[in-house]
């Protein structure tokens, strides 16, 4: 069973390709041949690479390519300077060139780091993108690369296409059962700028999905992933539209950076950050009120929380969304939906705004 969504940007064009035992087959992926590298770096985590690496390996030998397995430890931690120099440490030190190849084989951090080394190491080398996890489908796509700095989420990044996405869905199986909501946070934000009718779907077939059933899964990221590829496709650098993909990132940034890197996942945190943009969308006259209504009874349905965590301090947030990197010339500038499906990129919000609609988020 396979199904490959093309991805066609500015600076390159890619498949996203989901299937089955993809790990034992990645030496038959076309853009791993076709570049012939000179060595293989597969790179993952503690979690991961004990899991799949093996298999990716014993694939790749058939290759008769030089290829090496590089983890760092699971979490968004290793989304760091420290992490990043010991990576290309390693790869200098075992002789990896300009010809070489990096795989990200894990969650959104690997997927982000691996990039990053990538579009860095001896200014640039190919990689490819093998998610396994729910989040992963969303920042494997598109070519946003980074790590974290300690003022701000991704704020040391480039854009940096793969050469392919390879998505096994047998990896997700494994996927611990609380990683599934933050996965689908991203999905629900597809829908909610996009393709709102995404979210009648995730709700009819949720409890499937919370079962990991592969069709199920196989269904909604594929849908997800269209909606991905159609706004990079139109924009690639985040000149303007792909922004839209960023609503609900701003507050969700704040909360992680203010909360401490990892101790909230992902897309936990974006949910929460979608609840926050509809209401600074409301105060202002921008959203409506049936549609912050629609968001918040989304997120209830799906189990994702409407609430900011109790310990959060609002003020601590705005610190941190006073450096999102759609703030322009020193203006707060987030994305707001003026309907379901009409996301808009609004500038010169004020910190008092969002203050106040970090407040009344607590009443609700
Ligand atoms: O691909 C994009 O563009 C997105 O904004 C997708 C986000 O869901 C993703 O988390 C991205 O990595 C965050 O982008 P950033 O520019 O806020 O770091």
């Amino acid at each position: 069973m396979f199904h490959t969504i093309n991805l066609h940007t500015s600076s390159s064009s890619y498949d996203i390709i989901f299937g089955e035992e993809l790990l034992e087959n990645i030496h038959l992926i076309k853009a791993i041949k076709n570049i012939k590298p000179t060595k293989v770096l597969v790179l993952s985590d503690t979690v991961v690479g004990p899991l799949y690496a093996n298999t990716m390996l014993q694939s790749l030998k058939q290759m008769d390519i030089d290829c090496q397995l590089y983890t760092v430890p699971s979490g968004e931690n290793s989304k760091s300077l420290a992490v990043f120099q010991e990576v290309v440490g390693y790869m200098l030190e075992q002789g990896f060139d300009r010809k070489s190849l990096i795989i990200a084989l894990g969650g959104g951090v690997v997927g982000d780091l691996g990039g990053f080394v990538a579009a860095s190491f001896m200014r640039g080398i190919p990689f490819v993108q093998v998610p396994t996890t729910i989040l992963a489908h969303d920042s494997s796509v598109g070519g946003k690369v980074a790590i974290n700095h300690p003022l701000g989420k991704n704020t040391i990044g480039a854009f940096h296409q793969p050469l392919a996405v390879v998505y096994d869905m047998n990896t997700i199986k494994t996927l611990p059962k609380e990683q599934i909501a933050s996965g689908v946070a991203e999905i629900v934000k597809h829908a909610h700028i996009h393709r709102p009718e995404l979210n009648h779907w995730l709700i009819e077939n949720y409890h499937k999905i919370e079962q990991l059933d592969n069709k199920s899964l196989a269904t909604m990221l594929y849908k997800s992933c269209e909606v991905k590829a159609e706004i990079v496709s139109k924009d690639e650098r985040e000149t303007g539209v792909r922004a839209y993909l960023n609503f609900g990132h701003t507050i969700a940034h704040g909360i992680e950076g203010a909360l401490g890197y990892g101790k909230i996942p992902h897309g936990i945190a974006v949910a929460i950050g979608m609840v926050s943009a509809a209401l600074i969308g409301y105060q202002k006259g921008i959203t409506p009120k049936h549609v912050l209504t629609h968001i918040i009874e989304i997120n209830k349905a799906l189990k994702l929380p409407i609430h900011l965590p109790e310990s959060i301090d609002e003020q601590n947030v705005i610190n941190y969304i006073l450096h999102d990197k759609k703030n322009i010339g020193g203006q707060l500038t987030f994305v707001l939906l003026e309907e379901l499906g009409k996301p808009a990129i609004i500038r010169g919000i004020t910190t008092s705004e969002v203050l106040d609609a970090l407040q009344q988020q607590k009443q609700l």
